[in-house]
């Protein structure tokens, strides 16, 4: 079977070319321009189109199996299509834990069965995702665990991080880290700072960040580990970031979307909407993860896709838990917020949604190349979309983007050139 794009914006090899691209059965068969083919091919007419590579999310929550009334692996995997993702990373932090070898196994073969794209999975670096206990990395790996990590959790102790980043290292896995020093949180439910102030809200130190990425960065050097940041969020764990790339340290860290384009200037009242793990930061760090994207110190984007209920997300900021949805609103979010704005190239953007979150845990995925698999997809650049509630495949519908008005939404989605079809 053949499916031809026709006339698309292509992003392939690095570079933004106008072209088609011929898909035969699950594979990329051709990308150039004017390709002709015989009377029976699909033909796709993605004139004004960009057509990139399946994006690919490293950090998202399906929540199955223990939270499945916030999200399933059958909802949580369409609505990445949904955006654009045909590969993600999913977090551990599940009821129960996939702490062993055999619950490990039984993860990713649910991750398979029910899921519409490529999931791959992440296992813990504790047994309870609190604990010192650690887990048995060498099984985990062995079962199909792409990198450990306790999401969620930061690991207070720098005995047990020191422990996992050398066995992590003896079995060639990535530790990536959720980095949050319980004991400068005190309670907080946003930012510290002047707005936090001024709503009477209680206050997150960014040193409850940094401090831990400090510690971590000397223990990535004494260890060798490969160590991954998630969701980096101030501008001194940027500055620390730098400076260990720059000392030849085994240290890669991504970005949210939210992080880039909000900060807490724009929290104007109480709003769990604006509630996320890490808060939004100040204008200041903002505009450092944005210089950070671009001179690489940030490898690349993830969503943080943290789906919860409308019941949980009613009322304060006091008392609903952290985190937003992000896989349907990443790509035009961002192309709207920085790309038509003029502070990061396409392809800049691009690179971060694919080719580069895939280098960082080695994966095979976001490269739109002949004889790869057929994932792709396709965005409209032109056509302004107002972002509603009924645009979500996702069970959460907790994001702060409804409302906006932005362009690149998607249009299609490709998984080893099947189309994806969504209820809505
Ligand atoms: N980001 C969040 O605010 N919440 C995440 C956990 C996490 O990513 O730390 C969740 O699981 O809900
Ligand atoms: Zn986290
Ligand atoms: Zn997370």
């Amino acid at each position: 079977m053949q499916t031809l794009i026709k006339n698309g914006l292509v992003y392939t090899n690095q570079q933004l070319h106008h072209a088609d691209v011929l898909i035969e059965d699950e594979k990329i068969k051709a990308i150039s321009p004017d390709i002709n083919v015989s009377a029976d091919v699909t033909c796709i007419d993605a004139q004004d189109k960009l057509v990139t590579p399946g994006l690919v999310d490293i950090h998202v929550h399906f929540r199955e199996p223990g939270f499945t009334h916030k999200e399933t692996i059958d909802s949580g995997s369409l609505a990445a299509a949904h955006g654009g993702f045909t590969t993600v990373c999913a977090m551990p932090n599940l009821n129960p834990v996939p702490n062993t070898a055999q619950l490990l196994k039984a993860q990713i073969k649910r991750n398979q069965t029910d899921g519409h794209i490529k999931i791959n999975q992440y296992a813990p670096i504790t047994n309870d995702l609190t604990s010192t206990d650690l887990t048995d990395a060498a099984a985990l790996k062995a079962a199909g665990a792409i990198a450990l990590t306790n999401d969620g959790k930061g690991v207070q102790s720098a005995g047990t991080m020191y422990d996992a980043m050398l066995l992590a290292k003896a079995v060639d896995l990535p530790i990536v880290a959720h980095v949050e020093d319980d004991s400068l949180v005190r309670g907080g439910v946003m930012n510290a700072g002047v707005t936090a102030e001024k709503l009477g809200l209680p206050g997150i130190l960014s040193v409850s960040e940094s401090s831990q990425v400090a510690r971590d960065i000397a223990l990535a050097a004494a260890t060798g580990a490969h160590y991954h940041i998630c969701h980096i969020s101030t501008a001194e764990s940027i500055r620390q970031v730098r400076e260990a790339k720059k000392a030849g340290i085994s240290v890669t860290c991504e970005v949210t979307p939210h992080h880039l384009v909000l900060d807490d200037t724009m929290i104007t009242h109480d709003d769990p909407m604006m509630k996320m793990n890490p808060p939004l930061r100040g204008f200041e760090d903002r505009q450092a993860l944005i210089a950070g994207l671009i001179d690489g110190t940030i490898d690349c984007i993830a969503t943080d896709h943290a789906p919860h209920s409308a019941e949980e997300k009613a009322g304060s900021m006091r008392t609903a838990p952290f985190g937003i949805t992000g896989s349907e609103t990443a790509f035009a979010v961002l192309y709207t917020q920085l790309v038509r704005t003029r502070m990061v190239s396409l392809s800049q953007l691009l690179a971060a949604l694919t080719h580069k979150p895939a280098a960082v845990l080695k994966l095979n995925a976001g490269q739109l190349q002949a004889a790869q698999p057929a994932d792709i997809a396709i965005f409209d650049l032109n056509t302004a979309h107002t972002i509603q509630v009924s645009d979500f495949v996702s069970k959460g519908k907790n994001t702060p983007f409804i409302g906006d008005t932005v362009y690149g939404w998607p249009t299609a989605t490709y998984v080893n050139g099947q189309k994806i079809h969504f209820p809505i």
